[in-house]
């Protein structure tokens, strides 16, 4: 299947979203509760209506309360039951009071998406500390305020026998490395360490943790891209296209949902193949690094 970056961007508002198709059963999630952060826009806002929409009650946070309230009156228009909830995951008291919405409103929890992050393309040389720590604060600290939140909810409130409860991180490809943005792959490493190690710490709450690192995703998070970088993206791996905020969040799906219950600890890349081939040039390519012609 080829998908052009138009085709992918128009497969990214919450009408394609709802209408696309999907593998799932439309009653995968009948009587649980999903939390999804960053779910006012993107793969977030992806993962949110595919949940909904497979019967899931969603509560979704971000920092700007317009754009959740959108999806939530567009998902509530359509018989979903969706709450928005403005929180900066980096401010742990924030996260306190999601949870404690959460709880208020539903009375339980079954899934986290860890989705909320982002950075700025910069040559890692030129980082100033405020950048750098702004970066880390956002993606290892939020991504890890919300997972030990969550599991000291499953801890105060355990799901019933046989039921798992499940953390998603988004993070991005490490193997490789990224250039531009070393300081989001350092943070984003660090979340994959933390969940495979706390996968066997929380494993006797019945916690299942794992990561999906997208590869290039055409959201509007490629915005903060220079124009060049945007125009080589889309030849960053071997199928020769953006995925698409569908196509990761049916991958945050099958980890949450029971097709994840033997698997713990893992990171689920979807990116076409772009670890194994292909170059992102996130801050634009090196005079260095040019091809000759
Ligand atoms: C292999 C295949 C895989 C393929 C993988 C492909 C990866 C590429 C595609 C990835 C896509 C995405 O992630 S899409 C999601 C992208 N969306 C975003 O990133 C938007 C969210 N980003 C942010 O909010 C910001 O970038 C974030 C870094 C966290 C800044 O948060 P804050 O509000 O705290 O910070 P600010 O006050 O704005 O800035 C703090 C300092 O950061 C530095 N700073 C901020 N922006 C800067 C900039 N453009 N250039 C230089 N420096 C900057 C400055 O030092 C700032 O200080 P002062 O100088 O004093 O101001
Ligand atoms: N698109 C891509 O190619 C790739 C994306 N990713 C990752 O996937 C995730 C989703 O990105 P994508 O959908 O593409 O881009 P978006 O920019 O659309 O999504 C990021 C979301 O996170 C929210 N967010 C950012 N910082 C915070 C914070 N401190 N607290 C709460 N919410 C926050 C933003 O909302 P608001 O600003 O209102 O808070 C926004 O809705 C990110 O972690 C991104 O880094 C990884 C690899 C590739």
């Amino acid at each position: 299947m080829s998908t052009t970056p138009e085709q992918a961007e128009q497969q990214n508002t919450p009408e394609a979203l709802w209408a696309a198709e999907t593998v799932y059963r439309p009653d995968l999630f009948a009587g649980k509760v999903a939390l999804v952060s960053g779910g006012g826009s993107g793969i977030g806002r992806a993962t949110a209506l595919l949940f909904a929409r497979l019967g899931a009650k969603v509560a979704i946070c971000g920092r700007t309360a317009e754009k959740l309230d959108a999806v939530v009156e567009f998902a509530r228009a359509r018989g979903a039951e969706m709450i928005a909830v403005p929180t900066n995951v980096r401010e742990p008291e924030q996260v306190e009071a999601l949870f404690a919405r959460i709880d208020d409103t539903w009375g339980r929890l079954d899934c986290v998406v860890n989705n909320a992050g982002g950075q700025y393309p910069q040559q890692a040389i030129d980082y100033a500390p405020k950048g750098w720590a702004a970066v880390i604060n956002n993606n290892l600290n939020g991504s890890w305020y919300m997972m030990q939140r969550a599991a000291q909810y499953w801890r105060e409130h355990p799901l019933p026998t046989g039921v798992s409860a499940s953390i998603v991180n988004v993070v991005v490809v490490t193997e490789r490395g990224m250039p531009g943005v070393a300081h989001t792959v350092a943070a984003r490493a660090g979340i994959i360490g933390a969940s495979r190690t706390v996968a066997v710490e929380w494993a006797p709450l019945g916690i299942r943790v794992n990561c999906v690192a997208p590869g290039l995703t055409a959201t509007e998070g490629l915005s903060v891209y220079p124009p060049e970088a945007v125009r080589e993206f889309p030849l960053a791996n071997p199928m020769k296209r953006p995925g698409t905020a569908m196509e990761i969040a049916e991958g945050c799906i099958y980890l949450s949902a029971s097709s994840g219950r033997f698997i713990t600890g893992e990171v689920l890349t979807i990116d076409g193949g772009g670890k194994l081939w292909g170059e992102l040039w996130t801050a634009g390519r090196p005079e260095y690094y040019k091809l000759p012609g």
